[in-house]
């Protein structure tokens, strides 16, 4: 399985956290976050995340800023991105079943890091459920 990630400014102890547990579970990583608090614009980091996910290069892309709006609203705006923006495991597991959202949005200044790695766990090891999710999730495209 292949990730990319991206944060901006709120995120690099989330994201740097994030990485260590894909990485112990051997999935390859495309780390794209600004790894300083230094202030930034969250767009150039979602941007190329969903870009990945666009592009078939990512399965999944998870994206990280302050309150997870608008990073994932700028991931939204790629085609074929379903990205939801999560705030407990349970959120996290409806967003793959009922969704089958592709990014996952983290707000770091309204989660702590136990509860973000929790997200990105169920996040990832749920299937899509299909069946009357199907017909919704195709209804969302717009093309
Ligand atoms: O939450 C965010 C966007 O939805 C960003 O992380 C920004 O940090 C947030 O907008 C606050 O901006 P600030 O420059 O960090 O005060």
């Amino acid at each position: 399985m292949k990730i990319s990630i991206g944060n901006d400014h709120a995120g690099p102890e989330y994201k740097k956290a994030i990485v260590k547990y894909l990485e112990s579970k051997g999935i390859e990583v495309t780390n794209y976050g600004t790894d300083s608090f230094d202030s930034v614009d969250y767009p150039d980091f979602g941007h190329k995340v969903a870009s990945d996910v666009e592009e078939g290069k990512a399965d999944f892309g998870i994206v990280i800023c302050g309150s997870g709006n608008g990073i994932a609203m700028t991931a939204n705006k790629h085609q074929g991105v379903r990205c939801a923006l999560c705030w407990t495991k349970e959120i996290a597991e409806l967003a793959r079943l009922h969704n089958d959202a592709n990014v996952i949005s983290i707000p770091a200044r309204y989660t702590s890091i136990e509860q973000a790695i929790a997200m990105v766990e169920t996040f990832l090891n749920t299937e899509f459920e299909g069946g009357r999710h199907q017909n919704r999730v195709s209804k969302i495209s717009c093309s």
